[in-house]
């Protein structure tokens, strides 16, 4: 379909979604619809099938979580046109609707911001009139956890807090690639994996000039987890997602962009509701980590030596195609990483697991000057407060190991002395901020911390 076209289409719908118990496949389908004619497209999602056939309860709630689901998968393809109307199938509650609104809103926040769409961020979806039939309650919260893992730093120390805590955790991942593969095999657990397939009729439209941009991805891996866990008669959703994913990059028109929206604890907080709402579930999905800082986070990681040769939190890694092999080495998550990782281990450890010294390469410099706001603003991508990057450099300035690297020593000198006396007091090492961690799972995390 040319571009012209995909530019006039005034509506989004979700026309229909099936399961296959059989293979574990479910189809949901989209359409984009104007005048000039509509464009459909299915994303297959494949869930792991039990050893046993679901109950007739579990099938029930399963298709609650997979309603909620379809809803939210549908940003990859809303985005390629961005039309004014998202058109709802079904009568929703109203925790669900808020929760998809703020998904198609906050969470397309960068999308909006950087294509100059500011209707996007006022988009408020048509809801069919009534009430949908209320959900079974499903009380599984004191089953095994899964344990969501994305190959970075974050969910292994997850991984490690449930594991020391006697919690049994299953690993859990979408679309695992080979370095979430290997770094299950690091843990020595047994893991499970869904299947995600975009329509590749997006791909052909992004490749003729579709509008594109960010979505909020963890989002939709989280929703994947829930049914997965579901389906599997297994226990709450273990997110890893830190403090500092709730902070903004920007205000922009008004609005708050933040790359990390669907990581932060307002959406952390809605999608349970939601599915509290809509699927009866009574503990569902929380982030271990919502109170860690990152570099809290890194301090902990330095604990476990076991996944060295694997851990990877660069995005490059994780690209569906042309991806790197482990870290790129020159982006704002492998500087951020490096730099929250350094203060804690040996030199030779860090250079190690990224495969180089960033911090004796000084065209990395504007790179971390970004980072230490001394110039632009937070970049769009999975990296600590400021405050946590200073506090990093404060530590390594201290240390005989990095004090004369050139990147530390450049930047020493060009973060203000404004910014040294702010770190001062820092609580970037001091728990903090909403949570919605359950008291057992408070404990496993008290262990590590
Ligand atoms: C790996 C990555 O960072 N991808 C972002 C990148 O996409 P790129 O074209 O470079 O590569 P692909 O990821 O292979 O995507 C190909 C196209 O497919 C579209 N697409 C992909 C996944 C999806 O769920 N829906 C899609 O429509 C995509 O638009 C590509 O055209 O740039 C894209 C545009 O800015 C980003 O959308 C890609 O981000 C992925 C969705 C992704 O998985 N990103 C995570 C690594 C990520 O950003 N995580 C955030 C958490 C954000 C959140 O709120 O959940 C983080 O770590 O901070
Ligand atoms: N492919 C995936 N499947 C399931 N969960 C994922 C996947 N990718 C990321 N996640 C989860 O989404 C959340 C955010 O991902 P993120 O990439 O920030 O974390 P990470 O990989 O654990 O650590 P790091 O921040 O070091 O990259 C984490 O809880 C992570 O476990």
């Amino acid at each position: 379909m040319p571009n012209e076209q995909l530019r006039r289409m005034d509506a989004f719908t979700f026309p229909s979604y099936s399961i296959d118990f059989a293979t574990g496949e479910v189809l949901f389908d989209y359409a984009l619809t104007g005048p000039a004619g509509e464009q459909r497209f299915t994303e297959v999602i494949t869930l792991p099938l039990p050893a046993e056939p679901p109950s007739d309860e579990t099938v029930a709630t399963l298709n609650r979580v997979l309603e909620v689901l379809h809803l939210v998968a549908g940003v990859s393809y809303y985005k390629a046109a961005a039309p004014p109307r998202l058109v709802l199938p079904a009568p929703l509650g109203a925790a669900t609707v808020d929760y998809v609104t703020a998904v198609y809103t906050k969470g397309l926040a960068e999308y909006a911001y950087r294509n100059q769409l500011p209707h996007v961020l006022q988009l408020r979806p048509e809801v069919p009139a009534g009430s949908p039939e209320p959900p079974r309650v499903y009380d599984d919260s004191d089953r095994r956890p899964l344990s969501a893992v994305g190959g970075g730093k974050d969910s292994i120390v997850s991984l490690e807090a449930l594991r020391r805590a006697e919690l049994d955790p299953v690993p859990f991942s979408v679309n695992p690639n080979h370095v979430i593969v290997a770094v299950n095999e690091a843990s020595g657990l047994v893991p499970l994996a869904a299947r995600r397939r975009i329509d590749p009729v997006l791909f052909d439209l992004n490749a003729a000039g579709a509008l594109n941009g960010h979505i909020p991805v963890t989002a939709i891996n989280s929703l994947i987890a829930v049914a997965t866990a579901v389906l599997h008669g297994l226990g709450p959703v273990v997110m890893s997602n830190e403090r500092s994913a709730s902070d903004p990059n920007l205000v922009w028109n008004g609005h708050e962009i933040n790359h990390q929206w669907s990581k932060g604890v307002e959406a952390e907080g809605q999608l349970r509701a939601s599915l509290g709402e809509h699927a009866g579930l009574t503990d569902p999905y929380f982030s271990l980590l919502r109170s860690l800082s990152e570099l809290h986070i890194a301090r902990l990681f330095a604990e476990f030596t076991r996944y060295d040769d694997v851990v990877t939190s660069c995005n490059q890694a994780f690209k569906l195609r042309d991806a790197s092999e482990r870290w790129c080495r020159d982006c704002p998550k492998c500087r951020f990483v490096f730099l929250a990782m350094a203060p804690f281990m040996p030199r030779e450890r860090v250079v190690g697991i990224f495969g180089g010294d960033l911090l004796a390469d000084e065209s990395q410099i504007p790179g971390y000057r970004e980072l230490l706001g001394v110039d632009g603003h937070k970049p769009f991508e999975c990296v600590g407060e400021v405050e946590e990057s200073v506090v990093a450099l404060g530590i390594l300035a201290e240390q005989d190991q990095w004090r004369d690297a050139p990147v530390i020593q450049a930047l020493v000198d060009a973060v203000p002395e404004t910014a040294w006396s702010a770190v001062a007091t820092s609580d970037v090492f001091t728990p903090g901020g909403p949570n919605h961690i359950p008291p057992t799972y408070a404990k496993a995390l008290a262990t590590l911390t």
